[in-house]
């Protein structure tokens, strides 16, 4: 069914006009009202707010070009559709790239034909409010509030900065473990920032072949190589009005990265096998696990990009130094979980809670969501116990051991990893080691 629409008829036949009215009256679900001249139709406008306005071509007292670029400029979301006398296909594409959604001729069969452009516009019309509603629930998903899930202080005060970086077109890197979210956060930045409406698009170097990068990221035209059989655009043009993630920065040949700088300093970018410069505007939000700064050191990063890069660095900590979050964060993906299979979400015994917070979590966020995901199958009660816990404990042990150290030196190791665990909180990690005060001020100071 049609949805209800408001059409105005502009026309200053008075037979004409009576005709398209009626056809218009045809379909239940939409009002019409009649105007004989544009400045009739202009003065009535805010009254009758129509939808969708058929303008004659030729009106007494304007053009209806004229009166479509009025009222573009009052209501650009309005629908023109412009019956004019004669077929010229030449004014009819002007007409289309100034903004009008239909061209039609006044001919024998003006009742099919606008009937048809009528449908169409009414589908456009409400595609376009389909995806209007889809694009804001992206935009909630994405919403720092709903997608990153976390009060530790250690993830607050990098939430703090990027806030900042919401409000700018700031280039923004983000350092962190595999698995802590780095992609979750740049998505969070694109939906937050004023680049929205525009598309987010991921790329993640280290994935692709580093003979394909280029390609991958400014595109191609037919013929650039061998296996070019069409043209293909790239990720910065994709991304254009949006953002592009950089997700495993430090991972670019040395050779990319002399074009990718050459590409933001010049906001211009050439496809390969072609001279033509297309103008592109995108933010860029890179990641990396490295840190940049010892790879320019080292030779493996270009110093002038990493300057061109950054902006704001956030550095999102490993969930072992987020505290609490781990438990938060379990509870949520018990109950994403139990929502997406339609199951009753699973709570976890305080035995369990205090397994997920004893361990030291190599592969983060993504590593804690597939061991809540399986321990929700697992347990066949409403509780997840820590059996149901499958961890990679033994490993870190194997690894904290072949390090050569003395017992002193394991010692502080341990008091180092609870304090960043529980945001340097010197009362409690004495109470949990069952150690003085004093004698953990006395381990950071020899560690010094
Ligand atoms: N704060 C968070 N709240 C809820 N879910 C999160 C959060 N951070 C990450 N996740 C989830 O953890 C998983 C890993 O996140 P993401 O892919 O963003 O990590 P990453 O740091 O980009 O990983 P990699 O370096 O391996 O690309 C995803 O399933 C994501 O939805």
């Amino acid at each position: 069914m049609n949805p209800s629409l408001k059409v105005a008829i502009v026309e200053d036949n008075e037979w004409f006009n009576k005709f398209l009215c009626h056809i218009v009256s045809l379909i239940q679900e939409y009002e019409v009202r009649s105007y004989f001249s544009g400045n009739d139709f202009l003065k009535d406008l805010d009254n009758f707010k129509p939808d969708i306005v058929s303008l004659d071509y030729r009106l007494p007292d304007m053009t209806g070009k004229e009166l479509m670029k009025k009222v573009k400029s009052l209501d650009p979301s309005m629908d023109i559709l412009i019956v004019s006398e004669q077929e010229d296909v030449q004014t009819a594409i002007e007409l289309m790239k100034s903004g009008a959604s239909e061209y039609l001729v006044k001919t024998r069969e003006m009742k099919v034909n606008l009937l048809n452009s009528l449908r169409h516009i009414s589908e456009n019309r409400q595609l376009k409010s389909e995806i209007r509603g889809l694009r804001s629930e992206v935009v909630k998903r994405h919403d720092f509030s709903r997608s990153i899930i976390g009060n530790s202080s250690a993830l607050q005060r990098s939430l703090k900065l990027v806030e900042k970086a919401l409000s700018s077109n700031i280039s923004v890197v983000i350092n962190g473990e595999t698995g802590t979210g780095k992609e979750v956060l740049a998505k969070a930045i694109h939906y937050g920032s004023s680049r929205k409406e525009g598309r987010f698009v991921a790329v993640n170097v280290a994935a692709i072949p580093s003979e394909l990068i280029e390609s991958e990221l400014f595109g191609f035209e037919k013929g650039a190589f061998t296996h070019a059989t069409n043209k293909r655009i790239g990720k910065f043009e994709e991304a254009d009005g949006g953002t592009l993630f950089l997700d495993e920065i430090g991972e670019m040949p040395l050779g990319v990265q002399a074009k990718l700088l050459r590409v933001l300093q010049e906001k211009e970018v050439a496809r390969l096998g072609s001279n033509v410069e297309i103008k592109i505007d995108c933010r860029i939000i890179a990641a990396t696990h490295r840190d940049l700064f010892e790879e320019v050191k080292k030779g493996n990063f270009r110093e002038d990009l990493y300057y061109r890069l950054f902006g704001l660095n956030v550095i999102l900590p490993p969930l072992r130094e987020r505290d609490q979050d781990v438990i938060l964060l379990a509870e949520y993906f018990s109950k994403t979980f139990a929502e997406e299979n339609g199951l009753e979400t699973k709570r976890l015994s305080a035995s369990s809670r205090e397994k997920l917070l004893d361990y030291s979590w190599p592969g983060n966020i993504r590593e804690l969501k597939s061991v809540i995901d399986l321990a929700c199958i697992l347990t066949d009660s409403d509780t997840i116990e820590p059996e149901h816990l499958s961890l990679r404990s033994s490993i870190d042990t194997k690894d904290l051991l072949g390090t050569n150290k003395t017992l002193r030196e394991y010692s502080i190791e341990i008091v180092k990893h609870f304090l960043e665990k529980h945001d340097n909180d010197i009362s409690k990690v004495s109470r949990l080691l069952d150690v003085g005060r004093t004698t953990i001020y006395r381990m950071l100071k020899e560690s010094e």
